[in-house]
C-alpha cells in the first residue's frame, strides 16, 4: 500500500498511548508486525513520559505519525502539527479536529479547514473523518491523499457501527487509501473492515487495555491479514433461503 509514496506492508497501524508499561508497548509494536506507529503530541508533551518513551519510539524501526488528539479547533491542530513537524522531523499528521467532548466525533468542518492549511505549508495529512462522503470530498480537494473514516467512537470498541456507509466510501473514492481509525474492539471488527475493502485499520485501545496486549496485537494483525485476503478472494454473497451445500443426486435409497 502507497501512503504519501512510502511503500508500506503492514496493514495495521498502532496507537502508542494507555499501555501498562513502555515494555508492553514495544512487546505489542513488535508482535503487531506493524511499520507505522502513531503519537500524540500533547500527550507526549504532557505526561513527560520523556527520553525513555522517546528512545523507544525511535528504536522501534516504525515510521513515526504524530497526531493531533485533543485538539478541538483548526488553530490548535495546526499549531499541534507544526510542533510535531519539529519534534518528529516529518511531514506525516494524522489530523484529528474533535468537535464533541462525549463522542469524540470529528469537527469535519474545522477538519477541512485545517486539513487546507497544513497541505499548503508541505505537510502529509491523514485526516480522522466521519464516514461521510462529502466530506471526503472535501478533504481530497484541500489535498488530502488519504482517508480516515471512524468505525465507531475512540476508544469505544463498539466495532463498525455503519458498515454501509464504509461500503459506499470504498466504492465512491476506488482509488484513495482508506484506514478504518477508531472503535475497533476485537480481530473480528479488524476482520470486517478488510472485507469491506479498506485498505488498512488503525487502532489503540483494544490491543493497549487487552489483558495480553501483545497477543491482542498479534491477533489484530492475523485478523487484518485474513480479511483482506478475504477481500481479495471475492466472498459469497448472502442469501435469503437455505441451498443445499451436499449434492442429494445418487443418494441411497433406505426401504
Ligand atoms: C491513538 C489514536 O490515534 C486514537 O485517537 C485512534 O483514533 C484510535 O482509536 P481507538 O483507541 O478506538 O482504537
Amino acid at each position: 500500500m502507497l501512503l504519501y509514496g512510502v511503500d508500506i506492508t503492514s496493514r495495521l497501524l498502532l496507537g502508542t498511548a494507555q499501555y501498562p508499561s513502555p515494555a508492553v508497548l514495544a512487546e505489542a509494536i513488535r508482535s503487531s508486525g506493524t511499520e507505522i506507529i502513531t503519537v500524540s503530541l500533547r500527550r507526549e508533551a504532557a505526561d513527560g513520559a520523556g527520553q525513555a518513551f522517546w528512545s523507544l519510539l525511535q528504536h522501534s524501526g516504525c515510521r513515526i505519525l504524530p497526531n493531533t488528539a485533543g485538539c478541538h479547533s483548526a488553530a490548535e491542530a495546526i499549531t499541534t502539527a507544526q510542533m510535531a513537524r519539529e519534534l518528529f522531523g516529518t511531514t506525516w499528521i494524522k489530523l484529528e479536529v474533535i468537535g464533541h467532548s462525549d463522542t469524540l466525533q470529528p469537527d469535519v468542518f474545522g477538519l477541512v479547514e485545517a486539513a487546507r492549511v497544513l497541505v499548503a505549508e508541505g505537510f502529509d495529512v491523514f485526516p480522522y473523518t466521519t464516514d461521510d462522503l462529502v466530506v471526503g470530498e472535501k478533504l481530497l480537494e484541500a489535498g488530502c491523499q488519504v482517508l480516515m473514516p471512524w468505525g465507531a467512537p475512540i476508544g469505544s470498541g463498539q466495532g463498525l457501527r455503519n458498515p454501509d456507509a464504509l461500503r459506499a466510501m470504498r466504492a465512491h473514492f476506488p482509488d484513495t487509501p482508506l484506514i478504518v481509525d477508531a472503535g475497533i474492539g476485537r480481530p473480528s471488527d479488524a476482520a470486517q473492515a478488510m472485507e469491506l475493502g479498506m485498505d488498512a485499520v488503525l487502532l489503540n485501545t483494544a490491543v493497549a487495555k487487552a489483558g495480553d496486549p501483545a497477543q491482542m496485537a498479534q491477533a489484530m494483525a492475523q485478523a487484518i491479514d485474513a480479511g483482506r485476503l478475504a477481500h481479495a478472494a471475492d466472498p459469497m454473497e448472502p442469501r435469503d433461503m437455505a441451498v443445499p451445500s451436499t449434492p442429494v443426486l445418487g443418494l441411497a435409497e433406505l426401504a
